[in-house]
């Protein structure tokens, strides 16, 4: 079994965002007072191995390939970047492989890197075979990302020590660790620093079977009993992701135990979700917001996310780390070079009839995607 986080410092230590499901561990020799009731943390609904881990089947045989050759070679990790939206599992997956290697394990995130100093720590107190998460890499100064480079590469940092012609490089061999980076905008990496990462794992969205798994066994986690059928329903309303998927079972079994007997039936599971409103394709009311904005302020698009992001008065990122990524996933919206579209399929999730040139235009370009699959095969 590893030995528990080494290192906790940076974004995770303040920042309200900590809060969300999976960030809310106290840091090391802390006494923390609480008048809620005990709960099983999310992070005891985390697999914590690779066999407990449901889904992502190709990534995880991945690992285990790369696990073993590790272990085989006594050596550490490659490092390792997983990219994917929020909430798929990429913190799990460092979590679980510093489980199995039973090595130490040191998070951080790329907005708590402000400064080169900020990484040394980490990096002086990496021991051999040791793991640093750094979530959200993406959001690394470029200053930072450079001096980590040769860290990623020969395991040395230079320091410059003096300032004008007394400057001297002074090289700092490190022990050799593996750095595993975690993102939801792959596309904002840079190269090198992209080159650097010798495994890139993609996450995808969870398919209903898998989300239904993951619900009946945190369900026995939380001590709560449901139907098979209830544990479908609540996967399907939960945009194929398990942090999402993890909250709705919460609420309905708190739901479950207000308004029946604690047991979670279909009919449990389906009042408690409208209660959220969370409809049956599994958007809340934020995701109906932003296709109603596209839809009945934008008259469907295109336009850009920005000025969407406006209109709704919530964060561009929000907008495109949380939301976006589903909508695409269900075709719901396109992406074109001018903005932002809703597809016939996006007016009815809402109840709403496309406007008849978009059937049109889908119509044309269903056959043309017929005629170029017929040619390619
Ligand atoms: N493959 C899986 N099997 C079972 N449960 C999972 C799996 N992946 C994720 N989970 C559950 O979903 C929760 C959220 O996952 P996690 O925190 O790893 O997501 P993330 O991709 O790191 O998100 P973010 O990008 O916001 O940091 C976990 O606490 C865990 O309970």
């Amino acid at each position: 079994m590893g030995r528990e986080v080494a290192i906790r410092q940076g974004k995770y230590a303040d920042d309200p965002d900590d809060q969300r499901e999976g960030r809310d561990e106290s840091r090391a020799g802390e006494v923390r007072f609480s008048s809620s009731p005990v709960e099983v943390s999310d992070e005891s609904l985390r697999p914590r191995r690779l066999a407990e881990v449901i889904g992502q089947r190709k990534v995880a045989e991945r690992l285990a390939i790369a696990l073993e050759a590790a272990r085989k070679r006594a050596e550490p990790l490659p490092h390792i970047l997983f990219d994917g939206p929020p909430g798929l599992g990429k913190t799990t997956f460092a979590t679980v492989l510093h489980n199995e290697l039973g090595v130490e394990l040191a998070m951080t995130s790329g907005p708590a890197l402000d400064k080169k100093m900020d990484v040394m720590p980490y990096l002086t107190n990496a021991v051999e075979g040791s793991i640093l998460f750094i979530d959200e890499i993406h959001r690394l100064p470029k200053t930072v990302e450079e001096f980590i480079y040769p860290v990623m590469e020969d395991f040395r940092v230079d320091v410059v020590l003096g300032e004008g012609m007394a400057a001297r490089t002074i090289n700092l061999p490190l022990k050799r660790f593996t750095i595993i980076g975690a993102t939801t905008r792959s596309g904002m990496l840079s190269g090198p620093l992209r080159d650097r990462f010798h495994l890139h794992e993609h996450l995808e969205f969870y398919d209903a079977a898998d989300l239904a798994r993951i619900v009946t066994v945190n369900a026995r986690k939380l001590k709560v009993t449901l139907d098979a059928d209830a544990a479908e329903e609540i996967a399907r309303r939960s945009r194929g992701t398990p942090r999402l998927a993890n909250a709705r079972l919460r609420w309905v079994r708190d739901f479950a135990l207000a308004r029946a007997n604690g047991h979670i039936s279909l009919s449990v599971a389906r009042d408690a979700l409208a209660m959220q409103e969370i409809d049956q394709e599994g958007l809340d009311r934020q995701d109906r917001r932003y296709l109603e904005t596209l839809i009945q302020v934008f008259r469907g698009g295109p336009t850009g996310v920005e000025a969407i992001a406006a209109t709704m008065n919530v964060s561009v990122d929000t907008l495109t780390d949380e939301v976006e990524p589903y909508m695409l996933r269900r075709r719901f919206i396109v992406r074109t070079p001018r903005g932002r579209r809703a597809t016939p399929e996006g007016y009815r999730v809402l109840g709403l009839t496309p406007p008849a040139d978009d059937l049109v235009v889908n119509a044309l370009l269903a056959e043309q995607r017929r005629l170029f699959d017929e040619g390619s095969d």
